[in-house]
């Protein structure tokens, strides 16, 4: 039979050349922490607003000494009218500074005597300018940019109430298997669940929102209604995925006359997983049912086709080198746990496709080349 699998490299930038989800929405700014801004945060006032003391001490006017007059603090009323030549107004750090003072002296360089203060000004004249940083209409951040805590404050900053974020794809999934249990501790012939846990850190990680959750008896029938009638914008099926007598999704996306973009990778373990897009634009994502093949294949083609829906633009995976026990696989990639530290990578024993016990101590999934050997350079792709 001919190899239809697609090169590992290729399914993934295949799946991370999505385009984002049409619409946007306006949230919260409360709400907003790893959204993808889908408009640029603009300044709506001057930063900073007024002419602000940088430093606790004297704002100053002409050459000392100063008489000081007064005293201006934070959040209360600017000094009234201007500084005239030889005054002094005691200020504190973010105060308005008056009109016509040239510096702050801070505390620290200046001699109090009586009504009177001394010292000599330096070059830098601790005031901050209104609009130094950014006036009315200036493009802070632009779109595409993931909402971290630093674009938040910047936002508050600036402003804003609320920010216009790309929207979240909405993930499904159907876990099938007629030996798979949801909860509680397995019987003869059966297993717990283990992927949708995984998958669900993998849609968060993305910037997918997991909307629902179905566990699917084996049968042709059930697996297509279920796909049919799930109203997310990502299904994923797990399990099914295989050339059994159980293993359905293949026809069943024939079926529905879902376009294939991916049938199959060539890389170990995970390589029975799958790309489609139904006739009314959903996507379906297959991964396989061993548990640690699942968690590789939801790093290939479900975590990047989330993220590029969400808006984000995945970042070329980190290379470093790698060093211990790996199998090269001939034919594509062979995909490894890794615990990482120090800039290496080194290999955990005892991986298998149906085992988390290796995966469990990774930090991250390193990309294998066939020509790789121990130290040599590989991608490697963070666990959630
Ligand atoms: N004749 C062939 N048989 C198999 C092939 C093949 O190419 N030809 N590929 C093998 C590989 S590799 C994998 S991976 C599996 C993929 O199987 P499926 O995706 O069809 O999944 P199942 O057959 O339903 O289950 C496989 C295995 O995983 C366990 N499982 C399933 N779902 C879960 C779950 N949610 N949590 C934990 N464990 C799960 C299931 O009990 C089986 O042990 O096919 C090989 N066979
Ligand atoms: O490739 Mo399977 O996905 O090894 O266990």
């Amino acid at each position: 039979m001919p190899d239809l699998a697609m090169p590992w490299d290729r399914a993934r930038a295949l799946a991370a050349g999505v385009s984002a989800m049409p619409g946007t929405e306006r949230v919260l700014l409360a709400e907003a922490a790893g959204r993808v801004l889908a408009a640029p945060l603009r300044a709506a006032v001057p930063a900073p607003a007024f002419d602000t003391a940088a430093m606790d001490g004297f704002a100053v006017a002409g050459p000392g000494p100063w008489r000081i007059g007064g005293r201006v603090l934070a959040g209360g009323p600017g000094w009234v009218g201007e500084l005239a030549e030889g005054e002094a107004v005691e200020i504190a750090t973010g105060a308005i500074v008056p009109a016509t003072a040239e510096a702050v002296l801070p505390y620290e360089e200046c001699q109090v005597d009586g009504d009177l203060v001394r010292g000599a000004r330096k070059t830098k004249d601790h005031i901050r300018r209104a609009g130094e940083d950014a006036r009315p209409g200036d493009e802070l951040v632009p779109a595409g940019r993931i909402v971290t805590a630093a674009v938040l404050g910047a936002a508050a900053q600036a402003g804003a109430g609320e920010l216009t974020v790309h929207r979240r794809p909405s993930v499904a999934v159907l876990v099938t298997g007629d030996e798979v249990v949801t909860s509680g501790l397995p019987g003869p012939g059966q297993v717990r669940d283990a992927l949708s846990p995984i998958v669900t850190a993998l849609v968060t990680r993305a910037g997918g929102q997991p909307v629902a959750y179905h566990h699917l008896r084996d049968g042709a029938g059930l697996l297509r209604t279920a796909i049919e009638t799930t109203d997310a914008e990502v299904v994923v099926v797990t399990g099914s995925s295989s050339a059994g007598a159980a293993d359905h999704l293949g026809p069943v996306l024939s079926g529905l006359g879902a376009r294939r973009l991916v049938d199959g990778v060539r890389c170990r373990p995970g390589h029975p997983q799958a790309l489609a897009v139904t006739a009314d634009g959903r996507w379906v994502v297959g991964l396989p049912g061993n548990p640690f093949a699942g968690l590789v294949a939801g790093l290939t083609i479900l975590e990047p086709l989330v993220a590029s829906l969400a808006g984000r633009s995945l970042p070329a995976p980190a290379t470093l080198p790698v060093f211990g026990a790996g199998r090269p696989y001939p034919d594509g990639v062979r995909l490894a746990p890794v615990e990482v530290s120090g800039g290496q990578a080194r290999i955990l024993p005892g991986a298998r496709a149906g085992s988390l016990r290796a995966a469990a101590m990774a930090d991250a999934v390193a990309v294998l080349e066939p020509d790789w050997v121990t130290g040599s350079s590989a991608a490697v792709l963070p666990v959630p």
